[in-house]
């Protein structure tokens, strides 16, 4: 079993826990937070990444690493809640991950600035 094929599953599941698709907020801790909108879900995103910051810290003191990975599963959780309320999924991250394969960060940085500099220049 492939970790893209959890993922795939898991956005299955969340998109049926959408309010279009019938989503029972009284059942379904999915389809409460989507239920509640945008500010309740992206509250959550954020909440996990500083969650995330904050295990990394605590690995880096000698913490417990296993920490850091549930963090990380919560923090990846609540932000395909965000992608399946804007229509989106995993693929399309992953899509753009593949778009980005072999493109150094350092190349692509020097390559928007220099667009950004032509385009001052017009
Ligand atoms: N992967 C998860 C998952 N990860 C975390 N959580 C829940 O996310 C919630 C928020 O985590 P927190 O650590 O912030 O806990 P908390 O303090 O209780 O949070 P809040 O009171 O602030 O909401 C907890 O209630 C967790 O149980 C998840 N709930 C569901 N899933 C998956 O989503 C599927 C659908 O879930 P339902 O929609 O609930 O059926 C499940 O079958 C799972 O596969």
């Amino acid at each position: 079993m492939s970790s893209t094929d959890t993922l795939n599953r898991l956005a299955a599941v969340i998109e049926s826990r959408l309010p279009a698709h019938g989503g029972n907020p009284d059942a379904s801790y999915v389809a409460r937070l989507l239920h509640k909108g945008p500010d309740a879900f992206l509250k959550k995103v954020g909440e996990e990444a500083t969650e995330v910051v904050m295990a990394a810290k605590d690995a880096e003191h000698g913490g417990d690493r296993i920490k850091l990975v549930n963090e990380v599963a919560d923090l990846w959780f609540h932000s395909m809640i965000a992608l399946a309320h804007f229509g989106l999924s995993p693929a399309d991250v992953v899509a753009e991950l593949a778009r980005r394969e072999g493109t150094s960060g350092i190349e692509e940085k020097a390559l928007r600035k220099a667009q950004a500099r032509e385009a001052n220049e017009d």
